[in-house]
């Protein structure tokens, strides 16, 4: 059966944003801290690499009850039996990687305009990615800011978990949560702090998110 995503503080693995410390130790700092959803994202290791990785994160984050997700690779989340995938717009279809994956597994969609909201929300995503809200160096190619209003209009029209992501920190954080979005993404603000259980647990207190 198909586990719904907890609401509150998403994190994302970003390793060379992480001060030299390997995914591995990044995330046991994250689980110490109270992440309760993460998405492993990985853009310069091989399969194998990715692989090895997520197995041993797989282990932890079911020692932590931690929702876990894995980025772009369908194959990595069966074979390791992650809660979920989150897919871009230049990844596989959603129909298509629904068609592999069954349906039990979270499917999560980056959204960057309304049309891909809603499309997203119309064939079966369990959440949408909202974003980037603000500018954001920690991924290549990335859009245009989409601002705050993409926000407000996807927490109006879309019925399904909205994950806000990009160039969210502790200092614009209560702009976001205003919009009262299910999730919060913070990427580079937790991965690249000097005291990952600090930041964790000041982002989750001011958010409310005592899970
Ligand atoms: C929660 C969340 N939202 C958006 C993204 C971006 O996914 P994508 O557009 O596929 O880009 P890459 O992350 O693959 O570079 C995300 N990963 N997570
Ligand atoms: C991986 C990713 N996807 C985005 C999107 O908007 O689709 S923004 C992003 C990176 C966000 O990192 P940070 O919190 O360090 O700004
Ligand atoms: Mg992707």
């Amino acid at each position: 059966m198909k586990k719904q995503i907890p609401k509150g503080l998403y994190a994302i693995t970003a390793e060379n944003f992480s001060n030299g410390k390997d995914n591995i130790s990044v995330v046991k700092e994250m689980l110490d801290a109270g992440i309760k959803i993460l998405q492993y994202r990985d853009k310069y290791k091989t399969k194998l690499e990715k692989f090895k990785q997520c197995e041993i994160i797989r282990r932890l984050t079911l020692d932590y009850n931690v929702f876990f997700i894995i980025n772009d690779d369908i194959d990595i989340a069966l074979s390791i039996q992650s809660e979920g995938i989150h897919l871009g717009q230049d990844d596989l279809p959603l129909a298509k990687a629904r068609g592999i994956a069954g349906p039990d597994i979270t499917i999560g969609i980056s959204t960057h305009l309304p049309k891909q909201a809603l499309l997203a929300a119309e064939h079966g995503a369990d959440y949408i990615g909202v974003g980037p809200i603000y500018k954001t160096f920690t991924k290549d190619n990335v859009v245009d800011p989409v601002g705050l209003g993409y926000l407000d209009f996807c927490v109006k029209n879309i019925n399904i978990p909205k994950v806000a992501i990009g160039g969210i920190k502790f200092s614009n954080l209560l702009e976001i949560y205003r919009y009262n979005p299910e999730n919060i993404c913070m990427v580079t603000e937790i991965t690249a702090s000097e005291n990952i259980e600090f930041t964790v647990k000041k982002v989750k207190e001011a958010m409310n998110d005592y899970c």
